[in-house]
Protein backbone atom coordinates (compact mmCIF):
# COMPACT_ATOMS: atom_id res chain seq x y z
CA UNK A 1 0.00 0.00 0.00
CA UNK A 2 1.44 3.71 -0.84
CA UNK A 3 -0.49 6.63 -1.49
CA UNK A 4 0.61 10.50 -2.50
CA UNK A 5 0.37 12.67 0.62
CA UNK A 6 -0.82 16.05 1.12
CA UNK A 7 -0.19 17.80 4.40
CA UNK A 8 -2.17 20.60 5.03
CA UNK A 9 -1.87 23.86 6.85
CA UNK A 10 1.49 23.90 6.44
CA UNK A 11 2.29 27.69 8.68
CA UNK A 12 6.00 27.89 9.60
CA UNK A 13 9.03 27.05 7.63
CA UNK A 14 9.50 24.08 10.43
CA UNK A 15 6.31 22.74 9.34
CA UNK A 16 7.53 23.13 5.43
CA UNK A 17 10.73 21.56 6.35
CA UNK A 18 9.01 18.29 8.35
CA UNK A 19 6.97 17.54 5.63
CA UNK A 20 9.19 17.88 2.48
CA UNK A 21 12.55 16.18 4.53
CA UNK A 22 9.60 13.33 5.34
CA UNK A 23 8.50 12.49 2.06
CA UNK A 24 5.27 14.82 1.62
CA UNK A 25 3.81 15.13 -2.27
CA UNK A 26 1.71 18.21 -1.72
CA UNK A 27 1.87 21.16 1.05
CA UNK A 28 -1.47 23.16 1.50
CA UNK A 29 -1.62 26.67 2.85
CA UNK A 30 -4.66 27.85 4.29
CA UNK A 31 -6.26 31.00 2.89
CA UNK A 32 -9.28 31.47 5.32
CA UNK A 33 -8.94 34.19 8.02
CA UNK A 34 -10.81 32.26 10.90
CA UNK A 35 -8.82 28.70 11.01
CA UNK A 36 -6.25 28.67 13.28
CA UNK A 37 -3.89 27.81 9.99
CA UNK A 38 -4.30 30.54 8.20
CA UNK A 39 -1.13 31.92 6.11
CA UNK A 40 -0.19 35.38 5.00
CA UNK A 41 0.25 35.80 1.91
CA UNK A 42 3.78 37.58 2.80
CA UNK A 43 4.09 34.23 4.63
CA UNK A 44 2.78 32.12 1.68
CA UNK A 45 5.75 34.10 -0.56
CA UNK A 46 8.83 33.37 2.45
CA UNK A 47 7.54 29.58 2.63
CA UNK A 48 7.50 28.77 -1.35
CA UNK A 49 10.83 29.97 -1.72
CA UNK A 50 12.09 26.93 0.28
CA UNK A 51 9.81 24.85 -1.63
CA UNK A 52 11.12 22.76 -4.98
CA UNK A 53 8.44 22.57 -8.24
CA UNK A 54 8.06 18.78 -7.50
CA UNK A 55 6.07 19.61 -4.82
CA UNK A 56 2.61 20.63 -5.54
CA UNK A 57 1.82 23.94 -2.88
CA UNK A 58 -2.03 23.88 -3.06
CA UNK A 59 -4.10 26.84 -2.09
CA UNK A 60 -6.90 26.45 0.67
CA UNK A 61 -10.34 28.70 -0.17
CA UNK A 62 -13.85 29.31 1.38
CA UNK A 63 -16.03 30.55 -1.13
CA UNK A 64 -13.22 33.30 -2.00
CA UNK A 65 -13.45 35.67 -4.80
CA UNK A 66 -11.08 36.18 -7.99
CA UNK A 67 -9.07 39.32 -6.15
CA UNK A 68 -8.31 37.24 -3.07
CA UNK A 69 -7.46 34.17 -5.33
CA UNK A 70 -5.18 36.00 -7.60
CA UNK A 71 -2.86 37.13 -5.09
CA UNK A 72 -2.73 33.87 -3.02
CA UNK A 73 -1.73 32.42 -6.24
CA UNK A 74 1.11 34.60 -7.10
CA UNK A 75 2.09 35.09 -3.39
CA UNK A 76 2.24 31.16 -2.73
CA UNK A 77 2.90 30.33 -6.69
CA UNK A 78 0.10 27.97 -6.24
CA UNK A 79 -0.30 24.99 -8.58
CA UNK A 80 -4.02 24.03 -7.40
CA UNK A 81 -6.94 25.43 -5.76
CA UNK A 82 -8.59 23.43 -2.72
CA UNK A 83 -12.61 24.99 -2.72
CA UNK A 84 -13.48 23.57 0.80
CA UNK A 85 -16.57 25.60 1.02
CA UNK A 86 -19.79 25.34 -1.12
CA UNK A 87 -19.05 26.92 -4.66
CA UNK A 88 -20.95 25.23 -7.54
CA UNK A 89 -19.49 23.23 -10.52
CA UNK A 90 -20.14 26.47 -12.45
CA UNK A 91 -17.81 28.45 -9.84
CA UNK A 92 -15.06 25.16 -9.97
CA UNK A 93 -15.54 25.06 -13.75
CA UNK A 94 -15.13 29.62 -14.23
CA UNK A 95 -12.06 29.28 -11.67
CA UNK A 96 -10.25 26.67 -13.69
CA UNK A 97 -10.77 28.55 -16.73
CA UNK A 98 -9.73 32.05 -15.13
CA UNK A 99 -6.47 30.85 -13.75
CA UNK A 100 -5.52 27.99 -15.60
CA UNK A 101 -4.85 25.77 -12.38
CA UNK A 102 -6.48 22.82 -10.97
CA UNK A 103 -9.32 22.90 -8.94
CA UNK A 104 -9.93 20.63 -6.06
CA UNK A 105 -13.53 20.59 -4.63
CA UNK A 106 -13.98 19.85 -0.93
CA UNK A 107 -16.97 17.72 -0.47
CA UNK A 108 -18.95 17.17 2.72
CA UNK A 109 -19.73 13.02 3.59
CA UNK A 110 -21.76 11.70 5.79
CA UNK A 111 -23.67 9.28 4.30
CA UNK A 112 -23.52 7.51 0.52
CA UNK A 113 -25.72 10.08 -0.75
CA UNK A 114 -23.35 12.26 -0.27
CA UNK A 115 -20.68 10.67 -2.45
CA UNK A 116 -23.13 10.38 -5.10
CA UNK A 117 -24.06 13.96 -5.16
CA UNK A 118 -20.23 14.94 -5.50
CA UNK A 119 -19.85 12.41 -8.42
CA UNK A 120 -23.34 13.88 -9.98
CA UNK A 121 -22.20 17.46 -9.79
CA UNK A 122 -17.95 17.51 -9.52
CA UNK A 123 -16.61 14.12 -10.88
CA UNK A 124 -14.80 15.08 -14.12
CA UNK A 125 -15.26 19.16 -13.28
CA UNK A 126 -13.21 19.22 -10.51
CA UNK A 127 -9.71 17.73 -11.18
CA UNK A 128 -9.85 16.16 -7.70
CA UNK A 129 -12.51 15.81 -5.23
CA UNK A 130 -11.71 15.59 -1.53
CA UNK A 131 -13.69 13.66 0.32
CA UNK A 132 -14.22 15.22 3.64
CA UNK A 133 -16.66 14.54 6.80
CA UNK A 134 -19.27 17.00 7.76
CA UNK A 135 -18.11 19.58 10.25
CA UNK A 136 -19.50 19.41 13.41
CA UNK A 137 -22.34 22.46 14.15
CA UNK A 138 -20.63 24.04 16.79
CA UNK A 139 -17.63 24.41 13.95
CA UNK A 140 -16.80 27.71 12.53
CA UNK A 141 -14.94 25.99 10.09
CA UNK A 142 -15.97 23.67 7.28
CA UNK A 143 -12.74 21.38 7.40
CA UNK A 144 -9.58 21.22 9.32
CA UNK A 145 -11.96 19.75 12.90
CA UNK A 146 -10.66 16.53 13.19
CA UNK A 147 -13.75 14.46 12.66
CA UNK A 148 -13.67 11.54 10.53
CA UNK A 149 -16.92 9.31 8.51
CA UNK A 150 -17.25 5.62 7.24
CA UNK A 151 -14.48 4.89 4.90
CA UNK A 152 -16.18 2.01 3.70
CA UNK A 153 -18.69 4.63 1.81
CA UNK A 154 -15.56 4.61 -1.00
CA UNK A 155 -14.72 1.11 -1.07
CA UNK A 156 -14.98 0.06 -4.57
CA UNK A 157 -15.85 3.60 -5.82
CA UNK A 158 -14.08 5.12 -8.97
CA UNK A 159 -14.41 8.53 -10.59
CA UNK A 160 -13.13 10.16 -13.22
CA UNK A 161 -11.03 13.10 -11.27
CA UNK A 162 -8.36 11.97 -9.11
CA UNK A 163 -9.43 11.99 -5.43
CA UNK A 164 -8.32 12.24 -1.21
CA UNK A 165 -9.41 10.92 1.79
CA UNK A 166 -9.63 13.32 4.33
CA UNK A 167 -11.08 14.10 7.69
CA UNK A 168 -9.54 13.14 11.26
CA UNK A 169 -6.81 11.33 9.62
CA UNK A 170 -3.80 10.58 12.10
CA UNK A 171 -0.23 8.39 12.19
CA UNK A 172 -2.40 5.61 13.87
CA UNK A 173 -5.64 5.43 11.21
CA UNK A 174 -4.29 6.28 7.90
CA UNK A 175 -3.18 2.32 6.89
CA UNK A 176 -6.65 1.27 7.70
CA UNK A 177 -8.29 4.48 6.12
CA UNK A 178 -6.22 4.00 2.83
CA UNK A 179 -7.29 0.02 3.08
CA UNK A 180 -10.22 0.34 3.12
CA UNK A 181 -11.08 3.38 0.97
CA UNK A 182 -8.54 2.74 -1.93
CA UNK A 183 -7.34 6.21 -1.47
CA UNK A 184 -4.55 7.03 -3.77
CA UNK A 185 -4.41 10.80 -2.16
CA UNK A 186 -4.70 11.49 1.30
CA UNK A 187 -4.60 15.34 3.17
CA UNK A 188 -4.41 15.78 6.57
CA UNK A 189 -4.09 18.46 8.81
CA UNK A 190 -5.11 17.97 12.43
CA UNK A 191 -3.64 14.90 13.08
CA UNK A 192 -0.27 15.88 12.99
CA UNK A 193 -0.70 18.89 14.74
CA UNK A 194 0.78 19.53 18.59
CA UNK A 195 -1.65 22.31 19.21
CA UNK A 196 -3.93 23.85 16.88
CA UNK A 197 -2.41 25.08 14.02
CA UNK A 198 1.00 24.12 15.05
CA UNK A 199 2.69 20.69 12.99
CA UNK A 200 4.41 18.12 15.07
CA UNK A 201 7.36 17.05 12.85
CA UNK A 202 7.15 13.67 14.32
CA UNK A 203 3.77 13.18 13.56
CA UNK A 204 4.49 14.19 10.27
CA UNK A 205 6.92 11.96 9.52
CA UNK A 206 4.92 8.49 11.10
CA UNK A 207 1.66 9.69 8.80
CA UNK A 208 3.72 9.66 5.86
CA UNK A 209 5.56 6.79 6.89
CA UNK A 210 1.89 5.30 7.21
CA UNK A 211 0.28 6.66 4.21
CA UNK A 212 3.39 5.45 1.98
CA UNK A 213 3.70 2.02 3.72
CA UNK A 214 7.37 2.18 4.45
O1 LIG B 1 -7.43 23.20 8.17
C1 LIG B 1 -8.25 24.13 8.28
O2 LIG B 1 -8.15 24.97 9.16
C2 LIG B 1 -9.39 24.21 7.32
C3 LIG B 1 -10.19 25.33 7.35
C4 LIG B 1 -11.27 25.45 6.49
C5 LIG B 1 -11.55 24.44 5.59
C6 LIG B 1 -10.76 23.29 5.55
C7 LIG B 1 -9.68 23.16 6.41
N1 LIG B 1 -8.87 22.03 6.39
C8 LIG B 1 -9.07 20.88 5.56
O3 LIG B 1 -9.97 19.99 6.19
C9 LIG B 1 -9.66 18.65 5.87
C10 LIG B 1 -9.63 17.79 7.12
O4 LIG B 1 -8.75 18.27 8.07
P1 LIG B 1 -8.36 17.45 9.42
O5 LIG B 1 -7.20 16.56 9.04
O6 LIG B 1 -9.56 16.69 9.86
O7 LIG B 1 -7.95 18.51 10.38
C11 LIG B 1 -8.35 18.68 5.11
O8 LIG B 1 -8.66 18.55 3.75
C12 LIG B 1 -7.81 20.07 5.33
O9 LIG B 1 -7.17 20.50 4.15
Amino acid sequence: MSCMVKICGINSEDAAMAAMSAGADALGYVFFPPSPRHISLNGATTLTERVPDSILKVGLFVEAGDEALENAIKAGRLDMIQMHGKESPERVAEVKEKFGLRVMKAVSVSTSDDIDAAAANFDGVADFLLFDAKPPKESILPGGNAVSFDWTLLTGRSFKSNWMLAGGLDPDNVTDAVRISGAPWVDVSSGVEKTKGVKDARRIADFIRAAKGY
